[in-house]
């Protein structure tokens, strides 16, 4: 595969709700849209870096610093055999994982295009259609967070994710419970607000009967939250901690979760995400989708990935209407069925760039 041009778009989209967590509140997603053009096919995938280094060490700019000077430049001089080679080539870049993944996922679904078969049968998927849930940020009050639970319990999400930090915690899911009972899928993000200082509080929400808890401690941490999985019933998910196989491998040895949330661009691109999944695959632990507010490019991804036969949990991939006015795909990300996406046959990622929603979003553009 000969990349001949690679176009970064940097956007901005107004969300159509803001989305609190335990590290702040976004109300407009800023992101970069790659399209890597080979052989008369354009291979799209979005960098989902944020625009501080809230979530990882990443930022929009130092992930465009990172491609620019770093790959971009190899990466027009070199041949490709598959797109499995990207991540060999620029192994020796330290982390950065959101900047390659940007560009590596895009020449995933040129990949695909130039052999005229869907990203999902591209990474080996081999399901027709996702289960998918959705994550409701931290709401100012417990019946607006109630409120919104409705709301998507009543579109048939199959997984409700709630976003917790300390005082924001068990109160909340004690509502939830309450009010809908024990039978929905409910599951909470902390976002690495506790420590184990807070296990009392923490070994509180046992008694709600969460899926798992995402993420309790640190970022960079999986020694104490193996110790926390042992004094908590409920299954403990790593999100932040995860950056690659070889975190997967420790934490997985060393009983630091049962669950994994992998996020194509947290852990460097699709062929990582696959080896992570087929890891725990073998390792007996399941794993879902995350998801990192995307536009319809980068959801179009995680439908892709979320097709692979461990994906057992329903994903943060929500329909593009939970989050923009306007998508900058069509078809939308719509729920086939309640609670189902539909995974795209068609070639590559399956949906077609709307470039007018682009260009009304668009703040810079740079061709390479
Ligand atoms: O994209 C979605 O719907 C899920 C968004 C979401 O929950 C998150 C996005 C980005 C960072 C975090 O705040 C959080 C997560 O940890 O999964
Ligand atoms: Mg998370």
């Amino acid at each position: 595969m000969k990349i001949e041009k690679v176009k970064f778009d940097r956007l901005k989209m107004p969300l159509l709700s803001s989305f609190q967590t335990s590290f702040g509140t976004v109300t407009a997603r800023e992101f970069v849209l790659v399209s890597v053009f080979g052989e008369g096919h354009v291979g799209y995938a979005e960098c989902v870096a944020m625009d501080a280094p809230v979530y990882n060490e990443e930022t929009i700019d130092s992930a465009l610093h990172v491609a620019e000077q770093f790959i971009i430049p190899k990466l027009l001089e070199t041949e490709l055999d598959t797109p499995e080679d990207f991540s060999t080539i620029f192994s020796w870049i330290r982390k950065n994982n959101m900047a390659k993944s940007g560009i590596e996922s895009a020449i995933w679904d040129l990949y695909a295009k130039q052999n005229g078969i869907s990203l999902s049968k591209a990474l080996g998927g081999n399901k027709e259609e996702i289960e998918v849930g959705v994550s409701i940020g931290i709401e100012p009050t417990v019946e607006g967070l109630l409120k919104k639970v409705e709301g998507f319990l009543e579109e048939g999400y199959k997984k409700i994710k709630i976003k917790i930090k300390p005082g924001v915690d068990v109160e909340r899911v004690k509502a939830v419970r309450e009010r809908f009972g024990y039978d929905i899928p409910l599951m909470a993000d902390a976002n690495s607000a506790y420590t184990l200082a807070d296990l009392e509080t923490l070994k509180q929400l046992d008694q709600y009967k969460l899926i798992m808890i995402e993420q309790p401690l640190a970022h960079d941490d999986i020694v104490d939250h193996s110790k926390l999985q042992r004094e908590l019933e409920t299954p403990i998910c790593l999100d932040e901690s995860i950056h690659s196989l070889e975190d997967a491998r420790k934490a997985i040895e060393l009983g630091s979760c049962k669950i994994i949330n992998i996020k194509i661009g947290r852990v460097g691109g699709l062929t990582q995400a696959k080896k992570i999944h087929d890891l725990c695959q073998e390792k007996g632990i399941p794993v879902w989708c995350g998801g990192m507010l995307e536009s319809g490019i980068g959801r179009a991804h995680n439908i892709a990935v979320a097709s692979l036969s461990n994906f057992t949990i329903p994903g943060d991939t929500s329909a593009s209407k939970k989050y923009w006015a306007e998508d900058i795909i069509e078809p939308d990300v719509v729920l086939s069925k309640p609670g189902i996406v539909t995974v795209p046959k068609e070639p590559g990622i399956g949906y077609k760039l709307r470039q007018d929603v682009v260009d009304k979003y668009l703040l810079s553009s740079k061709v390479y």
